[in-house]
Order: C-alpha cells, then structure tokens, then sequence
C-alpha cells in the first residue's frame, strides 16, 4: 500500500542519512561514578513519558491510570534499544535507551545532526528541564508517593494516606510546637548555609504501640508535601547499602527508619546493635548525609532507653517527641471523631479510670470505638472495663491474648470484674445454684460464668471476636546484620 511503501522510503532514507550525515551522540547514564542518581536522567525520563510521541515508539508499557478508565504509556527501561523520536525547534530528536549488559545500568542515548547540535542541545536540555518542573509540580499537587526499599534500590507508589496534624490526637501545644517547628526549618535554607551546617532537621518518634508514631509522620509528609522513603532495615545488608539508598533519595522528602530499638538495643545482640549503631550515626551525621537539601529524618522508637545514647544526642536527633499511651483528653477527641460524642454521662467514670493510669494506646481505643460504632455507650462501658480490668492487650498472637486476658479474668473476677466481656449491656443474675470460681457470690455481678466455674466457649469466642476487632502491628521481628 501507498502508506507501507512511503514507511519504507522513509526508513531508507533515515539509514541512508545516518551513513552520509554525522551525528552527535550524548550518554545520560542513571547513576553517576558512586552510584548517585543522575537528576537529569530523571529529568529525561519523566519528560518522555509525557510526550504523546511515545505510542509511537518501538516499545511501551501500558498501565491502568489512577483513574478507573485511564491507560498510561510508560517507557520500558528493563528493555533495550527502545527509540523515541520528539521535535524541537523544527529538528528531530531521537532519544534511544540503553542498558549495560554488565552492570545492568540504564542510560539514555540522545541523538542529534551535529549541524543541529549548538542550536538545539542547550534549548533543547532546558526545554526538559522546565517541562520536568512542570510535570513534578502538578503530580505534587495531585499525588505524593511513598518510596520502599527493595534491598539496594527503591520503589514508589502513591501516598494516600489521609492524616494530618487536624486528625491525629495529640496535645495541641505539641502539634503547635512541631508546625512551628517544620515551619521554620522550610524558611531556613539561608541560615543552614550560613552556619555550615546541612538542610536536614532529625525527630525522634517514641512511645508505645499504636499511640500514632505513625500516622504523625504521615501527618508531617502531608503537611510538608513531601515523598516519604520508609527504609526497611531488614532488608539492608551493610552499611554501604544504607549509604547508597540515602544517596538516591531526592531532596524535599521525610526519610523514615521505624523501630529502630529492634536494631540499636543492647538487649537483644551487642555486636549487632553496634554494627548498627555506626552505620545509624553515619546515617544521621556522616558525611553521606549531606547529599540533598532540605530533608527530614524521622525514627521512631517504642523504647530510647535501652540504646546508645550517643546515637540521640542533639545534632543527630534535634527534636524528641514522647507518644504516651491514651489519657482522657485523647480518649475524648477519639470520642468525638469516632463516636460523634462530645459528652456523655460515663465521661465521669471514663475520668476516674483514666485518672488511676492509662492501659489502651490509641489504636485499641479505636478499634473499640470503630467496631461498636452503632452503640456508643457500649463502646465506652469497654473502655472503662478494660481499664478497671488493668488487662494489657499487647500479646502478639490472638490465642495469647485470649490466654492472657482469660488468665487475668480468673486472677481478677472476684475483684474486678469485666463487664466490657459482656456483650449485653445489662448485667445477667447469676443463678442461686451455680459454681462460681473463687468464691464468687451472687450479689456480686458478673455474667460469663459457666458451672465449670470457667469462662465457657461463647466468652473465649467474644474475646476471640474483641480481639480480633484489635489491629495490632504484627510482631517487630526483623533480620539483623
Ligand atoms: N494519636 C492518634 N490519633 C489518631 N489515631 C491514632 C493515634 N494513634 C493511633 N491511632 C490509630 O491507630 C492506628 C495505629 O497507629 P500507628 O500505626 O500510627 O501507631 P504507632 O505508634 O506507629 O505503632 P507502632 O509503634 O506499632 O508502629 C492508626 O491507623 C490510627 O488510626
């Protein structure tokens, strides 16, 4: 056909010019001499992904959109020799991608007449650079992502998650304290430079599980619009992998490393935790940590106690924030958000209890809260039986917590009883006749009693369901090096 046969021409031609006609070449390798990534190879390649050129290249990946009904064309740099032909300034520029057989590295290849070459490479490297700051400005107003690292090299996807510092309960000094914080490290470039010292600002996370050494940090990333790179530990070899993830993590982005006592704790291995330790302090402060501007580093910790304290002295770590478990004024603004209660006739007796000390972390009053939404009274009679209880709910498998909480319901019925097991409301008589454990007496109200004188099958299956209704992050294990 008439439009194969000019596909041909034009292919003969193309050939036949790159045999007369002299082309220059250009290498933009992805990684520099110490394995620092080349921005401008990021810059190419954000930049030729948005080029509707693209479909019409050798190669291309499909994926779904973030919308439901979108398709996005993106470049396959696993594979080779992949050509992408764009226009500047009335000349054709061809761009080829490249990967190094021995070290697996991508480049791209820029190709252009050499007549071409004063005209356009200047323009043309500018030209990508501003359509890049474009690109990355929108995708920032659209979507921030969230880097894991896959041992030596990192991965991204979009980061959701929906905190900020308007939905985490915390003590509002604290929350203003931070903001101020965040804020005047964003205006500080100038006095970082003046004093010799990097743009980075460090934070120490500490407290319990599940008080929200988490979703604070997403609070901050969001608040701060920054990527967040969480760093896996367990999956970092060495110290110098640790070095080249830092090294490839862009400027304006939280770096997070959580649990970090499961590393640094004498408790557990001394020659690891010190192996760890100086791979943390160069981390923190070493010379490598200097690559990139205005970063924030956050750790988290459920106990500084038993580390180094070295690793926490100011200038490595510059501002501590303590996450207790729930006290009462956190209890109310869960309260509030999760249950729409500003008030209530047990907020007394809530009070009292928390008074005599806090037993929940946030998480598991949430839980509480989420899994009896339909019925706020019954939501706050198992806070407060939970308290009065004195049941720590940390055990790491469901059949130890049911174990433990069972343990502690035979230590304890007698003197405390615990209503929040009950799933009625009002408390059930117990029958005249009935064996009760450690001399339980009628007049004392307690229901799940059987004749065995133990908590019967139905009691272990609300507890199984309580507890399942309980998220508790999975047990903190992790490979050491
Ligand atoms: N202070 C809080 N404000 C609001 N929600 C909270 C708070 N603390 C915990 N939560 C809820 O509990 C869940 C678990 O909290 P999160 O993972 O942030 O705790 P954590 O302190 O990081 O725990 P861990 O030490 O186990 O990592 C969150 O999804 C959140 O919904």
């Amino acid at each position: 056909s008439k439009t194969s046969l000019l596909d041909i021409l034009k292919k003969w031609l193309r050939l036949l010019e790159e045999k007369c006609c002299v082309y220059q070449y250009y290498k933009v390798p992805q990684f520099n001499d110490n394995m620092q990534e080349n921005q401008l190879y990021r810059q190419i390649s954000t930049y030729l992904n948005s080029l509707p050129c693209l479909e019409d290249s050798n190669f291309i990946n499909l994926f779904s959109g973030y919308k439901s009904n979108e398709i996005n064309l993106l470049l396959d740099d696993s594979n080779q020799n992949i050509i992408v032909v764009d226009n500047f300034l009335g000349a054709r520029v061809c761009w080829i991608n490249e990967k190094d057989d021995k070290t697996g590295l991508n480049s791209f290849v820029l190709k252009i007449r050499k007549k071409d070459k004063r005209r356009l490479l200047r323009p043309y490297l500018q030209h990508i650079h501003t359509k890049f700051d474009e690109i990355e400005q929108r995708g920032n107003e659209v979507m921030m992502r969230l880097f894991i690292n896959i041992n030596r090299r990192w991965i991204s996807v979009p980061f959701t998650h929906p905190a900020t510092f308007d939905t985490v309960v915390m003590e509002q000094d604290l929350k203003n304290k931070v903001k101020a914080d965040l804020d005047t490290f964003l205006k500080s470039k100038q006095h970082y430079t003046r004093i010799g010292r990097i743009w980075k600002r460090n934070y120490l996370l500490y407290g319990p599980s599940g008080t929200g050494k988490s979703t604070f940090i997403a609070a901050m990333a969001n608040f701060l619009s920054y990527d967040v790179y969480e760093i896996n530990l367990s999956k970092v070899s060495n110290n110098s992998d640790l070095k080249l993830l830092l090294l490839q993590t862009m400027n304006k982005s939280l770096i997070v490393i959580e649990d970090l006592d499961i590393y640094l704790s004498y408790s557990c291995d001394k020659s690891a935790a010190l192996t760890w330790s100086s791979a943390i302090l160069n981390f923190m402060d070493g010379i490598f940590s200097c690559c990139g501007d205005e970063r924030v580093m956050i750790f988290t910790m459920n106990n500084k106690d038993q580390i180094d304290q070295t690793v926490l002295r100011p200038g490595r770590i510059d501002f501590h924030m303590h996450f207790p478990l729930c006290d009462f004024n956190a209890f109310k603004s869960l309260a509030t958000s999760h249950l729409g209660l500003k008030d209530h006739k047990l907020f007394p007796q809530l009070e009292e209890v928390f008074q005599n000390g806090s037993v929940l972390s946030h998480a598991e009053i949430s839980e509480i809260m989420i899994s009896n939404r339909s019925s706020p009274s019954r939501a706050l009679k198992l806070v407060i039986s939970a308290h009065q209880s004195h049941t720590k709910l940390l055990p790491s498998t469901t059949s130890d917590k049911i174990k433990t909480i069972q343990t502690n319901i035979e230590a304890n019925v007698a003197t405390k009883p615990p209503l929040w097991l009950s799933k009625s409301r009002s408390v059930r008589p117990v029958e005249e006749s009935a064996v009760f454990p450690q001399g339980l007496r009628k007049s004392q109200s307690v229901r799940p009693v059987n004749e065995l004188g133990t908590f019967g099958k139905e009691s272990v299956n609300e507890l199984s369901n309580f507890y399942g209704l309980i998220r508790i992050r999975s047990s903190r294990g992790g490979s050491r090096i």
